[in-house]
């Protein structure tokens, strides 16, 4: 059996990037730009009025004659002595023979003349061409990870497409006869299926949001047959049936595909069935069927290797170290992942931590990882945890 960075290691080794991709905008969301931006235009690309008011020429003037307006969206010029001003919008564009622009309630308005209440500092309230970016500026470096604000950013340059990592193309199988839909009325000696929604919400979550969701029963032909089908993805993730009972066929039915066994069987609890291999360039977890071992293997091995398909350089576990509020053991002489929560770096660990219960999943904020060759740990020693359900 393999140690849990000896896991990591083999998962990263056999990792690659993704091709690039020019993506719609709209889809980006979550993907790794492949190119550095840049700016196409400058920002803002012409002069514009930041408040409502009036635009003029800046100077000693207590009174000024309105000859026109001007709203966002139009490009009107005036021909603007000393004494004139036009009526003026926030966004509009300034026009060229006026520098300043004082708002409205500074002014006394009366009729077509206005009177100035208090004289703003010439260039007031405009907004110069590329006060935010010039064109042809390097906005953004390769490898950037592409969120709301980005999207935003890129779209005010008008662009509609970006070079980026494709998004990996994910199977989630789930396995098991005693599986039942949530909303079902629950037959005897049935659960309810909860493995499948909760990998599929934690994957969308970051933004891989193409995933196929295929369902088999405990029989070898049926699982031979999805597993062929799921790997016509980049990634394949299989719940349950990779342990020894006569009714877990996900092994065998991986060897029939072809799929080259890298690792089975990792030294942690939970999650010691884990089961990596490939075939040709797609990555096949096969993820023990205990719904916190599924999800612990998820979160500390799939998803690095997702982050590398989808390059990201920054995929190394963002383990951070908190404090023991108590004494804590392991028994198991593995590296154990423990539930708890975790607030200004004090860590308590629950109680309840069986990998077939979500229970403490579902309350805590902290992955606690304790190395394999620590037997007790004392209150107020240090321990690394993985930050979980934070946002
Ligand atoms: N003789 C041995 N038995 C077991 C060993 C072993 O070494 N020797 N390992 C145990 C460990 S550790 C784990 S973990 C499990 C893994 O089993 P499988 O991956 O084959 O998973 P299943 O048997 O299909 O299911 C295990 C458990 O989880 C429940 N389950 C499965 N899928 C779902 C789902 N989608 N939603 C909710 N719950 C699910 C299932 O009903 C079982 O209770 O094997 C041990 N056995
Ligand atoms: O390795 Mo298992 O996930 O402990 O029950």
């Amino acid at each position: 059996m393999i140690s849990v960075s000896k896991a990591l290691d083999l998962i990263k080794s056999h990792s690659s990037q993704l091709p690039t991709v020019k993506m719609p905008l709209r889809d980006s969301y979550g993907c790794f730009l492949a190119e550095e931006v840049l700016a196409p235009i400058s920002l803002p690309s012409f002069r514009q009025s930041a408040m409502d008011g009036y635009a003029f020429r800046s100077g000693e003037i207590s009174e000024l004659e309105v000859v026109g307006e001007c709203k966002a969206g139009d490009a009107l010029e005036f021909e603007l002595l000393e004494n004139q001003a036009v009526r003026i919008f926030t966004g509009a564009r300034v026009p060229d023979r006026a520098d300043t622009v004082i708002i409205q309630e500074h002014v006394e308005a009366g009729g077509s003349k206005i009177s100035i209440l208090q004289l703003p500092e010439k260039y007031a309230n405009v907004r110069k061409v590329g006060e935010q970016v010039q064109a042809g500026d390097h906005v953004l470096p390769a490898g950037t990870k592409i969120n709301e604000s980005i999207i935003g950013f890129l779209a005010s340059f008008g662009i509609t497409e970006v070079l980026v990592f494709n998004k990996p193309k994910i199977t989630l199988i789930v396995t098991g006869n005693e599986l039942q839909e949530p909303g079902s009325h629950l037959k005897p000696g049935c659960i309810y299926e909860s493995n499948a929604i909760m990998l599929e919400s934690a994957l969308k979550s970051r933004g891989f949001d193409s995933v196929r969701l295929l369902k088999v029963e405990d029989d070898l032909e049926s699982t031979k047959k999805v597993i062929a089908t799921g790997l016509e993805s980049d990634l394949l993730l299989i719940s349950g049936g990779i342990s020894v009972g006569d009714y877990d066929f996900v092994n065998e039915s991986l060897q029939a595909n072809g799929v080259r066994e890298i690792f089975y069987k990792v030294n942690q609890k939970p999650g010691k069935p884990l089961w990596f291999g490939k075939k040709e360039s797609t990555l096949v977890f096969a993820l023990p069927g205990n719904p916190s071992s599924s999800l612990t293997c998820f979160l500390i091995y799939a998803l690095s290797a997702l982050k590398i398909m989808s390059g990201n350089t920054n995929f190394n576990l963002d383990f951070q170290s908190g404090i023991l509020k108590h004494r804590t053991f392991n028994k198991f002489g593995k590296t154990v992942f423990l539930l708890g929560t975790e607030k200004n770096g004090e860590i308590e660990i629950f109680e309840k931590q069986a990998s077939s219960m979500l229970i403490s999943y579902a309350l805590g904020n902290a992955l606690v990882m304790i190395p394999e060759q620590l037997e007790i740990l004392e209150a107020g020693e240090s321990v690394q945890f993985l930050p979980i359900n934070r946002n």
